[in-house]
């Protein structure tokens, strides 16, 4: 019998990648796009090499290195290894045919920067890397997910992969942005609300009115934080603004093949009768600007609110949780966390290091001071943001305000390059996770937006971004 019930926006681009089905729920798939960085993608390579069997598809495989590499000036201070893994990537795509873009390069960048920057990301693509965070390019309609090594290595050699289809999860934001609210503000909220395991096991879809206005670069916050809330994938349905994005970027397909690509891409999106496995509503209106106060993204809170007190957890596994990451952070139980002193100010990352995240950071910046005592990096999520930021002065407008404008990687988001928040020193970060020892031995992170992150820059404190934007 054939079923006539809608079709999700997930149903839609798995069945067209499907090659074989390999038992109920599990399908082998095609990969349109495999992107590599340089701390799996050379391994995986020379491991294929080690095994005699020539890569699938060098042309739909792309690599830049970013997470092991310095973001000084001149990359100084790139730590052995991560020279090393840079040398044997550019060794081991030059072999195998695969583009790379190498450091001062336009294309070069945090993957999941560089991936919708250079129009490799499409919607309806299935798009796979050895990154947590590939659900980001979820944000442009496409399949997107993170692989392992061995799965990547499966991938180089085949350009498929075996997956379980996930069940489905749609989250609505409906409304208007509130002064001071941006898309991190969103997410963190969302993961606040239905915990860090909330989204296990499901593809969520992001829809509703607030994403519908939302510019594309949100959407890619939006989706670049699904996997902190225990989701492989994140998707938002293309639209006009998706397409307005992409056009002209320079993979991006053009002439006759643009119009029959905007045809396709406008069918992707969730029937109207489509079921979902879980939905969950929220009001944009009632959200304000978020902080993580924790050692987890769902340990956040209203920049207004207080930090959590383990005497008012009745559940004692949760209280204990609680006590553990309070004695980590520093924090004092029931106290407010806006004016909690900070030392460091991290603005970057796949989360939010894009023209936009920078902008905001900036008009914040713009004519204040970091605070005496505060240090405070702003690195761009890539050579293209940097070269575009500096073309609008941006990089001047932080420099001024004592911030330091560095090279584009993935830097203090995980401390895998030496560029470390010293131990015991509590960081404001507008990146996405904030686990203990994440930027740096004991370093105490706070999740939160590059707007409320200059605020805590400037104020020396964790403070309420509302109180200063103009
Ligand atoms: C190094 C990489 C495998 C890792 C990930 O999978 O996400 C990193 O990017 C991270 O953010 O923790
Ligand atoms: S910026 Fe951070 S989260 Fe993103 S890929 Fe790099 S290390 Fe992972």
């Amino acid at each position: 019998m054939v079923d006539t019930r809608g079709r999700t926006l997930l149903a839609k681009i798995w069945d067209q990648h499907v090659i074989a089905h390999v038992s109920d729920d599990t399908d082998l798939l095609h990969v349109d796009r495999h992107l590599l960085h340089d701390l799996g993608g050379s391994s995986g390579l020379i491991n294929l090499k080690s095994r005699n069997i020539p890569v699938h598809n060098p042309e739909l495989t792309f690599a830049t290195p970013d997470h092991a590499i310095s973001t000084a000036s001149g990359r100084a201070g790139t730590i052995k290894t991560g020279w090393e893994l840079l040398a044997a990537l550019r060794t081991e795509t030059s072999a195998s045919g695969i583009r790379l873009f190498d450091l001062d390069q336009p294309g070069q960048g945090i993957v999941h920067v560089i991936g919708p920057e250079l129009g490799l990301s499409l919607p309806g693509c299935l798009i796979v890397c050895g990154d947590s965070h590939t659900c980001t390019h979820g944000g442009l309609g496409a399949l997107a997910f993170g692989i392992g090594s061995s799965e990547l290595t499966h991938v180089l050699a085949t350009q498929t992969i075996i997956q379980r289809r996930p069940k489905t999860m749609r989250v609505t934001f409906d409304g208007r942005l509130p002064f001071g609210v941006t898309a991190k503000d969103l997410i963190l909220a969302l993961i606040g609300h239905v915990g860090a395991a909330g989204g296990t096991g499901y593809a969520v879809e992001y829809a509703g009115s607030a994403i519908r206005d939302m510019p594309i670069e949100g959407r890619l916050t939006i989706c670049n934080l699904s996997v902190e809330l225990g989701a492989k994938m994140g998707l938002i349905a293309p639209d006009e603004t998706t397409f307005d994005y992409i056009r002209g970027r320079p993979y991006a397909p053009q002439g006759e093949m643009w119009e029959r690509a905007v045809a396709a891409w406008r069918t992707l999106r969730s029937d109207s009768d489509a079921m979902f496995d879980r939905e969950v509503s929220i009001d944009v209106g009632t959200i304000i600007p978020q902080i993580t106060w924790g050692t987890s993204p769902e340990h956040v809170l209203g920049v207004d609110g207080r930090i959590p007190d383990p005497a008012d957890i009745a559940d004692p596994a949760r209280r204990g949780a609680i006590e553990i990451a309070l004695d980590y952070m520093g924090l004092k139980p029931g106290a407010p966390i806006a004016g909690t002193p900070v030392d460091w100010v991290f603005i970057g990352s796949c989360t939010n290091s894009r023209l936009s995240d920078l902008r905001a950071a900036a008009e914040v910046a713009r004519g204040r001071k970091v605070a005496p005592g505060v240090r405070a990096w702003v690195v761009p999520g890539s050579e293209t943001v940097r070269r575009d930021a500096m073309a609008e002065g941006l990089d001047k407008i932080f420099i001024d305000a004592g911030f330091e404008w560095r090279e584009p990687g993935c830097s203090m988001c995980l401390a895998a390059n030496g560029e470390t928040v010293p131990p015991g020193q509590r960081s404001v970060s507008t990146s996405n996770r904030n686990f203990i020892g994440r930027q740096g031995p004991r370093a105490r992170t706070h999740l939160a937006s590059p707007a409320m992150a200059v605020a805590a820059a400037v104020s020396g404190a964790i403070a309420d971004v509302r109180t200063m934007e103009r």
